[in-house]
This record gives structure tokens, sequence and C-alpha cells, in this order.
């Protein structure tokens, strides 16, 4: 069935732009593997192969404002015609301002380098939501160039720095970037359908969160050697609230598209999911594709044969379909220090895990989702960084390697834990060669130096390092204030400049 997506003459507004920046410590997992007894084997099926390590010097706002600077160079964008320069990051220093700070380095470098002040009309709006808050940026970007831009142009920026305890199962999906995007009614790179997108969200408790309380706890505050930013998290509880919660966006969009599970699957030209780390998009796959088996007019060959593989019953599978678990009420109803939930789809898990090794799946990564899922596993995790960067390694790759996109429909299916999951339609614009090739993915990820592992555990313990790569062309913090006065207060604020 034809979607209004469907008429090439209309286009959506969407993306005609992108940048990425990545600190250049990098911590190569292998050598992690070394120092800490884990198996390269299983970290590289499951992980990835390195994350950076942002050095003392730089923050979220300082990465957000290095890509949009690099954005704004690289798509000769002309500051004054920027009407929204909208933040999405679960990182922020600051509780009361965002996309300001970011504005204030940009301007400032703008300044010097001759060319005029981001628009001074512009909205700063700042969007949380764990991993989502950049899709819901994007989101409100999109709205803003579609209603009230007048012809102005967009920029968001996603910025995060995924850090986990040293010794936690968190410490290898660790990461550190920020990817920018210009957003224009007539895009250059891809159009995006929000008309056809599909939504979800449930409060799911303790899933992953990052409570200031936390900072209070006298265990909490003596169990580390700095106050950081790492999260409250249990591993396999947020994988089940992942899965699910994709399940049920990507759901509402093949909804709105009036297509079936299958259909949608054969129709699209790349699927990009929130990648925490490597095998995770492949579990949602497996997971939205033994959905789609059972979805599908019965008897089905596939899925029969799957199923007898699996050990499970069809049956079962598909009644777990239309399963919408209360995943935060069964941990309630265990009463206080109960244990996570489990698998609210264990029967489709199963499934799913014989799933991927078929025949038919393996095809179905070789043809959506390969594009860029090399250089994102060079990145670690970089929560609301990490879907547009593996979005822009799949248009500079797709170029490197002469794909036909032009028209390609590919998804994008972003999640943030607590949780929440969008589950948008994009498609590839005529002429989204010119603006691929400024993207500069390769580049940025070039600009790297290994540390040592006595580098690495300083650093994240918060101690000064000797570092071989001082910052070159990228914001840095200078100072942070320290005055308390009646008259003037400046206390923890911090003051940011340029290294050329
Ligand atoms: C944080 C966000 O950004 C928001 C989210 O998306 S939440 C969802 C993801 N959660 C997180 O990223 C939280 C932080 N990270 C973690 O908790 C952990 O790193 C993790 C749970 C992701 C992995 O921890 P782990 O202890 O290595 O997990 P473990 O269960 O041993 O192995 C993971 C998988 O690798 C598989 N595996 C093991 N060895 C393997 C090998 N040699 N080759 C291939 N696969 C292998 C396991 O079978 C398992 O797969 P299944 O779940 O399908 O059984």
């Amino acid at each position: 069935m034809n979607t209004p997506n469907d008429t090439a003459a209309r286009r959506n507004p969407g993306v005609s732009g992108m940048s990425l920046y990545v600190p250049r410590p990098r911590v190569s997992l292998r050598d992690w593997c070394e120092w800490t007894g884990n198996s390269w084997d299983k970290v590289q099926a499951v992980v990835g192969r390195s994350f950076r390590q942002p050095a003392p010097y730089e923050d979220a706002y300082t990465m957000a404002a290095t890509a949009v600077l690099r954005l704004i160079q690289q798509y000769n964008i002309d500051p004054r015609n920027v009407g929204q320069l909208a933040l999405g990051t679960e990182s922020s220093k600051d509780n009361s301002a965002g996309a300001v700070i970011v504005r204030g380095m940009v301007d400032r470098e703008l300044e010097r380098l001759g060319l005029p002040r981001l628009s001074r009309q512009m909205e700063v709006p700042e969007f949380k939501h764990a991993c989502l808050g950049g899709v819901y940026a994007l989101k409100s970007a999109l709205r803003y160039v579609a209603f009230d831009a007048n012809g102005r142009q967009a920029i968001v920026v996603c910025s995060d720095i995924a850090a986990y305890e040293r010794g936690s199962s968190g410490e290898q999906t660790q990461g550190a970037g920020a990817v920018a995007m210009l957003v224009e009614a007539q895009p250059k790179l891809f159009e995006v359908d929000l008309a056809h997108a599909g939504s979800a969200s449930d409060f799911r408790g303790p899933d992953f969160r990052k409570p200031l309380l936390r900072y209070f706890h006298q265990e909490y505050g003596q169990r580390h050697r700095r106050l950081h930013d790492f999260p409250i998290f249990s591993g396999k509880y947020s994988t089940f609230a992942y899965l699910d919660e994709v399940g049920q966006a990507t759901d509402a969009m093949i909804q709105r598209l009036g297509v079936s599970d299958l259909a949608f699957l054969d129709g699209a030209g790349g699927l990009f999911f929130h990648r925490p780390y490597h095998m995770m998009p492949l579990q949602a796959l497996a997971f939205i594709y033994a959905r789609a088996l059972a979805r599908a007019p019965q008897p089905n060959a596939d899925f029969q044969a799957l199923c007898e593989q699996a050990g499970v019953s069809p049956e079962g599978v598909i009644a777990e379909c239309r399963n919408t678990p209360d995943l935060f009420g069964e941990f309630l109803s265990q009463g206080a220090h109960a244990e996570a939930p489990q698998d609210a789809h264990p029967l489709t898990t199963k499934l799913s895990g014989v799933a991927r090794k078929s025949p038919a799946f393996q095809q179905l990564l070789a043809t959506r989702v390969n594009l860029g899922t090399d250089w994102a596993m060079e990145l670690g995790n970089l929560y609301t960084a990490a879907l547009p960067a593996w979005i822009a390694a799949g248009f500079e790759q797709a170029l490197e390697n002469n794909v036909e996109w032009t028209d390609a429909k590919l998804y994008a299916i972003g999640y943030g834990s607590g949780d929440a999951s969008e589950a948008i339609p994009l498609r590839v614009v005529p002429g989204w060669r010119e603006a691929a090739a400024k993207i500069g993915f390769r580049t940025a990820l070039a600009e790297s130096t290994d540390l040592t592992r006595e580098q690495y555990e300083a650093m994240h313990d918060g101690q000064d390092v000797a570092l071989d790569c001082p910052p070159v062309n990228q914001f840095v913090i200078a100072r942070t204030g320290d005055t308390y006065e009646a008259a003037f207060q400046d206390l923890g604020v911090d003051y940011y400049e340029f290294a050329q």
C-alpha cells in the first residue's frame, strides 16, 4: 500500500548534514581484555573494538560545541540563519542551562574566525530522556522547520559521556562523543516521516537511572575515588526493557505505515538502532524478526521450523506477541529489595536466539544493517549520539561503497532507558552523495591515541594524566569559577576556550 511518503514529489523536512566529534584518547578493547582478564573473543563479538575516554578538559558541552562548529564549517552554514539549536544529552553538568552553553562557545569561535555569530533570535532548548533525548531534539527541530522557521534552519546536537565503574559489567560499554545534524525543510541527506513514526514509553523504575540523590549517599561516595556520573543500572533488566520498548515503538510505526511486519523488513533499505553495544541492535532486530514470523499468516514454514529448532511452542510465541508487560508493576509487587524482573518474552527470546543464526536473518543483516556497523564498533556507547553516529557512518560508507541509495527507505529506532522508544521512517533524498561527502566520519575517527592501562585507570579515577595528544581544533574547559561572594558568584561555572 502507498503511504504519503511514497509520493516522491512531496518532501518531508529532514537532515541535510552531519558531523562527528569523539575525544582522542582511545581504549582498545583488546588491550582492556588483557588488563582485566575478559575474553576478547566475547567482547569483540558482543561489544566492539574500542571506546573513547574524554580528556579531563572536556565535557558534554565542549564535545557538542566542537561538533556544531565542524557542522557549520563543513556545510558552510550561515550562522545567522539558524533558528533553533537543540541539545540532546544525559550528561548535563548544569541543571539550569544547556544548549546556550554550547552556543556561547560556538559564537566566540565564529567571531574569532571573522564569521557572524549564531542568530540572536535562536531557540536553545535541551532535551533529556536518557539515550532518546537526541531523537526528541530531532523531532523538535523537524517540527520547528515545518511550522514556524520561516525558511530558517535548525541544528540538533547529541552529546554524551557513557561512564561506568571499573570492574562493573558496564565498563566495556563506555564511550564519549557528539554528533551534530543540520535540519532543513528541504533536506539534502534524508527526509524524516514523522507522520508515520511510532512512539512508546513506560516507567520502568530503577532500570537505568542517574538520581542526583546518589551523590549524597554515604556508601556511593566511599566506593569511588571521585564524584562521577556512573549510572544506577541492572544489566539484564535493562536489556529486557530495551527489547520490549523498541518492539512496542516498532509495532506502533508498522501500524501507522499500514504494512505487515514482514513487508516492513523486506522493504527496508537500512535499519539503524540505538546501539549501547554491538550485539544489542542484532538482538533487537532478531526479536522484531521473530515476531514478524509469528504474526505472518500461519502456518508459516520458516516460523514452524525455527520454533522446532528452538524447542518452543509456536502458539506460545504468538501469544507473547500480544504481551504488554508491566515490568515495573511486577517489580513493585515483590516489595522492597525485590530482584529485577525476569524476561517478559522468554519464548520469543529463545526463538530469536536461534533465528539470529538462520540464513534468512544473516541475509537481513548483510543487506539492511551492515552499513556503518564496522565504524560504529570503534565508538562504544555514545548514548544520545549512538544512533545518529551510526546513521552518519552508514551514509559515509554508502558513499564510499557506491551504494544506490536514492529513495531507499531507512528506519531509525531510538531508545532511552527508563524508558521510551521512537521508531521513525527516513528516506534517502536525491543528491544525498554531495551532503554525505562532507560528514567527515572517517577523518573524525582517525584522530586517536591509544591509552596505556595506567593512563586509562588514572583518567577514569579523575587524576591528572600526562597525555601525548594535546587538544587541537576543539573546545576545552579553560578554568572553573570559584567565587562565592554576596555580590558575585561563579562557583562551579566552567569557562571555555578553543584550542587551535
Ligand atoms: C545504557 C543505554 O544506552 C541504554 C540501553 O540501551 S540499556 C540496554 C543495554 N544495557 C547496557 O548497556 C547497560 C550497561 N552494560 C551492561 O550491563 C553489560 O555490558 C551487558 C549486560 C550489556 C553485557 O554484560 P555481560 O556480563 O557481558 O553479559 P552476558 O550476559 O555475559 O553476555 C551478553 C551476550 O553475549 C553472548 N556471548 C557470550 N560470549 C559470546 C561469544 N564468545 N560470542 C558471541 N556471543 C557471546 C551471551 O550469550 C549473551 O547473549 P544472550 O543475552 O543472547 O544470551
